[in-house]
């Protein structure tokens, strides 16, 4: 990306486990408020990366950089403060089952924020939950809910803690093309209204190339070719031309090549 304003780096980042290498030396940056898609085969490591991000798992070797700040070698509470700054939503949105609606997105208000003021808390659960355009469904409990609607929940969940950088894995996972078409539109607005900066994991390469400025193309533990969507169609290489036929067939991604040699 020319110019680019990168707010997180990973640098040469490895992680195996038990002798199997996953990430094999990620080199990847992310531009500050916009979109990022991470793309891949399934098992290449996309979900470790991301949780190398949010520090549900620590790296073997390589860097973190947030706004040029290397999380990897802090402090506990180092890491804590800095890693505020992220916010994720995972595939099955890990709701707290016990809690309702409500008192789920409240959790990050609390914990997080430390907001104490009861009729503060109601205001802001009430607002997220108009952001995601679910009103009024705070005394649900999530085992009512349907697959959309909890992704939707744990974006407001999410959305809570006031994060700069949001990650998402595998938003669209499970869901049917109107649905996923709506949860892109939502990371578009969490983008475009909230000004928050965005990386989507995911394998719908077709739904993420018209949200994405850019994109990160994960292979055998490393990033094989990173830039903006269009860019990536000239890639030569047989695994991400194979991605590229299935999505948006053959022709189209021939074609691309073309333009390209002329
Ligand atoms: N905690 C763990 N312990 C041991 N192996 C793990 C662990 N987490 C992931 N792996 C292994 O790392 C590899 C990559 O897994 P990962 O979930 O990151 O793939 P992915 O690219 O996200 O796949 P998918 O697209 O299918 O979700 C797999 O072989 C997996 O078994």
């Amino acid at each position: 990306m020319k110019n680019e304003d990168t707010i997180l780096e990973v640098r040469g980042l490895k992680k195996a486990f038990k002798g199997q290498v996953v990430l094999d030396g990620v080199d990847v940056t992310f531009p500050r408020k916009r979109i990022t898609a991470i793309f891949g085969q399934s098992g290449t490591g996309k979900s470790v990366l991301m949780k190398n991000l949010i520090g549900i798992l620590d790296p073997d070797e390589g860097e973190i950089l947030i706004d040029g700040q290397d999380v990897v070698g802090m402090s506990p509470d180092e890491k804590r403060k800095i890693r505020r700054r992220l916010g994720y939503l995972f595939q099955d949105a890990a709701l707290f089952d016990s809690m309702n609606v409500g008192e789920n997105i409240a959790f990050p208000l609390v914990e997080v924020l430390n907001i104490r003021d009861k009729l503060k808390i109601r205001r802001r659960v009430s607002e997220l939950l108009e952001w995601v355009q679910l009103p009024g469904i705070e005394s649900k409990m999530p085992g009512e809910l349907s697959g959309g609607m909890r992704k939707r929940v744990g974006l407001a969940r999410s959305l809570a803690s006031e994060p700069e950088i949001m990650l998402f894995d595998e938003p669209t996972t499970g869901l049917d093309p109107i649905l996923s078409d709506n949860v892109h539109k939502l990371i578009e607005r969490v983008n475009r209204e909230l000004g928050m900066t965005c990386i989507v994991i995911t394998h719908d390469i077709a739904g993420s190339f018209g949200m994405a400025d850019k994109i990160a193309f994960l292979h055998e533990g490393r990033v094989l070719a990173q830039g903006e969507p269009e860019s990536m169609r000239c890639v030569d290489h047989p695994v991400l031309q194979r991605f590229f036929e299935f999505s948006f067939g053959s022709e189209d991604s021939e074609a691309a090549k073309g333009e390209e040699n002329e």
